[in-house]
């Protein structure tokens, strides 16, 4: 076996910076060749552009296109290569297969490096085939599939490094899965301004999901701090390594919550060598459909926390479920069969009889009405013969066209949408906020009725759609997804989690609209110590969640006598923080109103530069303090967090529950809770006071 001691591991390590340095000094020079390269021919072009012919010219500026493409993939290398430099490796897995009488020491790293040759890999990226067992094995019997087909064999050896600017802090063999000691130690960091990888410590039911090759729908029903959106992004970089050719960064696209959430997992790809992908949210899929104005989301939300109207609930709850969706394909079917009404067509001497066009708007029946009304404008027109049985010309065509599209029923989509509500017996259902603002339960409705009957357009790029936060959309929201995008998807999110409990999916409620699509569960969650764990679970019983076994202390629960004292006691956890060593501090507040109310309160005591308050509008997540609500803080992390205003009167209903678990379930090492008054019922009552 080769290097069997630290010592040896050591010297490797050593080795391999040296070859990685080589191997960067080597690319330094050919990026500098490429340029200089591209600066000559260019100035040939110039200098010589009266003499050369215009094939000549073609065949310089191809060449100039090849140097700089040349150029290009070398500073992409070079960009591989100098994380290598810093971190070459983080596991080995020594593997003889059974076919083989000596085994292989095969080092995983986050990239791929092979020796001078460039036949022999001296690191596999942790993406490739043999890396699988590494993950997926403990020592003993194992397999993996290679290209040319499964190989058996033993794993004699598992070894873990923590590498740091090209340094060796520890090394540690592991006997079972993915050290349980590196995880620990990986999850005792404090947090960073945005989300990391963590490639080095994937556990085996993460890799599963991140190696999915074969679903088309991929839900992942995680519990809080499970790795959710961690492993749907390392699932991206896999996809994009092994379909590498077909699939590319432009052809993934990320359905997130709100900017600040894709400011930070912004990072993760980048770190993971692919480039980062785009996101769209859901408001933004409504704005290129509707010109109306629309509540959003977020306001929906504001407005449940403080309203006791059960008329509005009663439209959201409504308007949220599969039954939904089916109504209006009912409605669907009922315009396409009455708003259409074919009648003769005399026109420039020809005659059109009604039943010929009846047919062949039955044939097109696959379109949605404006589609199918077009075709069979264009297929009748061109049917059409004169009395002397030939084509009719283009005006009589045109004319016929205009005449079958006058046939159908016009109104607007505004009107079509309220009809339906006419058509299900319940116009009581839609109501506009104000003069003509639609309610956030009607904007998705509005657009799936416009795709249904208008067709869908614009995102056949993408082909594969990652959706986030998936308990905060409805049946029809995935309905609208279904016929915009045909594509493959991964779509994660915790039941636990919504924002909106009127109108959250589950993975069930998602199944009727993907009857295919393959559900997973993660009940481990990693982010929050076990104490804090233990307190998230008593808010919400009936959560699945299991805590790893990393201690820390046991979440405050502050009362105070007064608002008064109660604020001082949020300074003082304020002030403790600051000499902590933390890094990011969360006060998670259950609206944004109470956010901004607290953050004016502060302002007039503490330095209130140092406290960033985060709204709906913001872009970009702090290090340090943050001030926000529930739903803003959904997706995110903190070392600390303090959820203040934890009184009966505050935190009462199903929604309250909900936003206090997302509020305490971002905690990664200390939790406190603060109120005054009678404390809120879903406080755990066994935990000391
Ligand atoms: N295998 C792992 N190794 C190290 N850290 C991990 C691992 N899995 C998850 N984590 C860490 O756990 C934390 C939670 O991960 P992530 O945010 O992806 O979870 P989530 O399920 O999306 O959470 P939530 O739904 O609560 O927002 C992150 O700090 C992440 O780095």
């Amino acid at each position: 076996m080769i290097n069997h001691t630290e010592a040896e591991e050591r010297i490797y390590l050593e080795l391999a910076l040296l070859r990685l340095n080589k191997a960067l000094n080597d690319l330094d020079t050919q990026i500098d060749g490429a340029r200089k390269a591209i600066i000559e021919s260019k100035k040939y072009v110039y200098a010589n552009r009266d003499q050369l012919d215009p094939a000549e010219r073609a065949a310089n500026i191809v060449e100039i296109s090849l140097s700089i493409d040349k150029g290009e993939s070398a500073v992409a290398k070079r960009s591989r290569l100098q994380k290598l430099a810093q971190v070459p490796y983080f596991g080995r897995v020594d593997f003889s297969p059974d076919d083989r009488m000596e085994g292989h020491a095969y080092y995983i790293g986050i990239h791929s490096f092979s020796d001078e040759t460039g036949q022999d890999n001296e690191i596999y990226d942790w993406r490739s085939p043999v890396a699988n067992l590494f993950y997926d094995y403990n020592v003993g019997r194992a397999l993996y599939i290679a290209p040319e087909g499964e190989v058996e064999g033993n794993i004699d050896l598992k070894r873990q490094y923590r590498i740091r600017q090209g340094v060796m802090e520890y090394m540690i063999e592991s006997t079972i899965n993915i050290n349980d000691e590196v995880l620990q130690r990986e999850l005792s960091q404090t947090s960073d301004e945005k989300m990391k990888n963590i490639v080095a410590t994937i556990q085996k039911e993460q890799n599963e999901i991140i190696r999915n090759e074969y679903s088309h729908e991929l839900i992942i029903q995680g519990v809080a701090g499970s790795g959710k959106t961690s492993v749907a992004l390392h699932r991206i970089a896999f996809l994009l390594y092994r379909y590498k050719g077909t699939l590319t960064s432009d052809n993934m696209l990320i359905v997130s919550p709100n900017k600040v959430f894709s400011d930070y997992i912004s990072n993760v790809l980048p770190e993971l060598g692919e480039e980062k992908i785009a996101e769209i949210g859901f408001d933004a899929i409504a704005a290129s459909e509707l010109s109306v104005s629309y509540q959003t989301f977020d306001e929906q939300v504001s407005e449940l926390a403080t309203s006791t109207d059960d008329s509005l609930i009663e439209r959201i709850r409504y308007k949220a479920n599969i039954e939904f969706v089916q109504q209006m394909d009912d409605f669907v079917r009922y315009v396409d069969a009455s708003y259409f009404s074919p009648s003769d067509i005399n026109l420039d001497g020809v005659h059109v009889d009604k039943a010929q066009i009846s047919e062949v708007y039955q044939a097109a029946n696959a379109l949605p009405l404006k589609l199918r009304v077009e075709k069979t404008a264009t297929v009748i027109s061109e049917r059409t013969r004169n009395r002397n049985g030939m084509k009719v010309d283009r005006s009589t065509m045109n004319k016929i066209k205009t005449a079958i599209k006058k046939m159908v029923k016009t109104q607007s989509l505004l009107a079509n949408y309220m009809d339906f509500y006419h058509y299900i017996g319940r116009p009581e259902l839609f109501k506009f906020i104000g003069k003509k603002k639609l309610e956030y339960s009607d904007v998705f409705p509005m657009v799936y009725l416009k795709i249904r009957l208008e067709g869908p357009k614009g995102y056949e790029a993408v082909k594969h759609l990652l959706v986030d936060e998936m308990q905060d959309y409805t049946a029809v929201q995935y309905a609208v997804l279904s016929l915009l995008f045909k594509c493959k998807k991964t779509i994660l999110g915790d039941h636990s989690q919504s924002v909106n409990p009127y109108s959250s999916s589950s993975i069930a409620d998602i199944k009727k609209v993907f009857p295919e699509a393959d559900p997973v569960e993660l009940l481990r969650s990693y982010r929050s110590t076990f104490e804090i764990i233990e307190f998230i679970r008593r808010l919400n019983p009936s959560s699945k969640i299991i805590p790893i076994e990393r201690h820390g202390e046991q979440p405050q629960i502050i009362q105070a006598s007064d608002r008064g004292e109660e604020m001082m006691r949020i300074i003082q956890l304020l002030l403790a923080f600051k000499e902590s060593g933390n890094r990011t501090l969360g006060i998670i507040c259950k609206t944004q109103n109470q956010a901004e109310m607290l953050y004016e309160e502060l302002n007039q005591t503490v330095n209130a530069d140092a406290i960033h308050l985060l709204t709906f509008s913001s872009e970009k997540f702090h290090e340090g303090v943050i001030l926000t609500s529930a739903h803003m803080a959904k997706g995110l992390e903190f070392d600390q967090v303090i959820v203040p205003f934890v009184d009966a009167a505050n935190y009462k209903s199903d929604l309250d529950r909900s936003l206090l678990y997302i509020a305490c379930s971002r905690a990664m090492h200390r939790l406190a809770v603060t109120y005054h008054g009678a404390s809120s019922s879903f406080i755990p009552v066994e935990v000391d006071r």
